[in-house]
């Protein structure tokens, strides 16, 4: 579906406003990470919940980086959860006295990257609340786009809101009663899960727990992944799926369609940069999606060179796709710093430019006098390609071409995804020619959208993925559903 939606008006973005230290943004800001475990019977068990999910939400690392919570519950009556959240990463949140609180039989976790409300302690997850059939915690992975209509309806319900945050929301929205379905003033939680995701089809991929059962639910539209496991198999969560976790196993309670017949709408960003490369989606493991992007690219924009190389981390795995197609050997040209985040906060414009230099290293002596294909996995914002050039130019290369394993970035992302206004977007103001001679690169050259689409379903697993579908509204402007923001 096609729509043009307005940009999202937060005065809780918190960040960069006169006061606060810049904050150098390079690529695209991340999403959150949601985990949830559940022991196996008997209660009480002998596996550390708590430390499972936090070895679970260090994983996710990469997808948040400003708070994250683990809450816990024993089960059986318990009315209470063990709550413990607070900002910064996971390894300052839990340390060994927290960790003794969360005591339990099953426990969710979430590693958060702001979108719809500030960077603040109120609006860290997991959201917990008392409602009248017991606890009930939420993780959410991703951001609703008819967030205004939702609130209403909450508001219009008699519920006070205590912070701005969708996922508060979503928390709110499964306490309400949905109609005509519970009887004798018992629960019926899967009921109430269909019905928010009837009220709000997208987009998320969440964790619920209640005292004794954890549920996944992923939006119908699968924009945000989210799978299963038995601690070594896993399987996908599918679009529109609640799946309930307890004691006894593991079960499908229903699989919610997309309104209007719509197609799947799987976040195509997640193969290209924001997942791990060793996750494995629709059937295969991103790193070789990442691959076969970049042998596509060596299909579609081969130049003379002597080595192919990359921006270390998420285009090497591209680059080794482009040399092996290619036939040009690949080697590494730079060494990354890896005691600096993805962002930096610096006080000085001079201190911002060197941002990127102090992350990256020149190997000189692998690019003297050599032609070189450079890979990066996007360009956002282009603060990072520019200064890596001057650096391998400076170390001696001859020539510098710049490939780009996917397409310009030109749209905002409203499912979850900070990727910046389209005035920040470079894309939006130089195209390739203007760009490499801005940056100092003698070519740049970008894949195709229909070549990334290509990379990434070649080898989907067809047998278990019957329906395929991507969003790739950040590259072509088509959302997946209307945003009513
Ligand atoms: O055009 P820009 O706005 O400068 O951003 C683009 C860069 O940002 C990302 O890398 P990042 O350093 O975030 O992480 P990575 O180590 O996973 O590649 C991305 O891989 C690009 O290299
Ligand atoms: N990046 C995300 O998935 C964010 C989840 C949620 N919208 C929040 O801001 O907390
Ligand atoms: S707009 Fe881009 S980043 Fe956002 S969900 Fe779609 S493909 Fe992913
Ligand atoms: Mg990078």
């Amino acid at each position: 579906m096609d729509s043009v939606p307005r940009r999202k008006n937060s005065v809780e973005g918190g960040r960069g406003d006169g006061e606060q230290p810049v904050e150098v943004m390079t690529g695209m800001r991340h999403e959150c990470g949601v985990f949830g475990c559940v022991a196996a019977a008997p209660w009480p068990t002998q596996i550390d919940v708590a430390h499972v999910i936090c070895l679970g939400l260090v994983a996710l690392q990469h997808r948040g980086q400003e708070s994250a919570g683990i809450v816990t519950s024993e089960g059986g009556n318990s009315k209470n959860f063990h709550v413990k959240k607070g900002m910064g990463m996971i390894n300052s949140v839990f340390n060994d006295e927290a960790m003794k609180t969360l005591k339990g039989n099953l426990g969710i976790g979430h590693t958060r990257y702001s979108t719809s409300a500030a960077s603040e302690e109120v609006n860290c997850q997991p959201f917990v609340v008392h409602t009248a059939h017991g606890v009930l915690g939420v993780a959410h992975n991703g951001e609703i786009v008819n967030c205004d209509k939702l609130r209403n309806l909450v508001l219009s319900r008699g519920v006070g809101l205590s912070t701005r945050s969708d996922s508060e929301l979503i928390t709110q929205a499964l306490c309400l009663t949905p109609p005509g379905a519970e009887r004798d003033g018992e629960p019926d939680w899967p009921a109430r899960i269909k019905n928010l995701m009837k009220l709000a089809p997208l987009s998320y991929s969440l964790v619920l727990m209640e005292k004794d059962r954890v549920f996944g639910v992923r939006d119908p539209y699968g924009n945000r992944p989210l799978c299963l496991g038995k601690i070594v198999p896993i399987n996908n969560v599918y679009p529109g799926e609640i799946v309930e976790i307890s004691k006894t196993g593991i079960k499908t309670i229903t699989i919610v369609e997309r309104p209007h017949d719509d197609p799947q709408a799987f976040c195509i960003f997640e193969y290209v940069y924001f997942a791990r490369s060793d996750s494995i989606f629709e059937g295969q493991m991103v790193y070789s999606a990442r691959l076969q992007c970049g042998r596509q690219l060596a299909r579609e924009t081969l130049v003379d060179a002597d080595i192919v190389s990359s921006v270390p981390e998420s285009g090497t795995a591209a680059a080794h796709g482009f040399s092996r197609e290619s036939g040009i050997p690949f080697a590494e040209v730079l060494c990354k710093n890896r005691y600096v985040g993805r962002t930096f906060i610096q006080p000085s414009t001079r201190l911002r430019q060197l941002g990127v230099a102090k992350k990256f290293g020149a190997l000189s002596e692998n690019l003297k006098d050599k032609k070189v294909i450079l890979i990066d996995d996007s360009i956002v914002r282009g603060n990072t390609i520019g200064p890596i050039i001057k650096l391998l130019r400076d170390a001696g290369a001859k020539e510098v071409h710049v490939r780009i394993a996917s397409p310009p970035l030109q749209y905002p992302c409203y499912m979850g995804i900070n990727i910046p206004t389209k005035d920040e977007l470079i894309a939006n103001h130089l195209d390739p020619i203007k760009l490499a001679k801005h940056t100092g690169a003698d070519t740049l050259a970008y894949l195709s959208v229909e070549g990334l689409k290509l990379a990434v379903r070649e080898n989907i697993d067809n047998k278990e993925h019957k329906s395929v579908g991507h969003c790739t509204a950040c590259l072509t402007g088509q959302y997946p559903a209307a945003l009513e923001w």
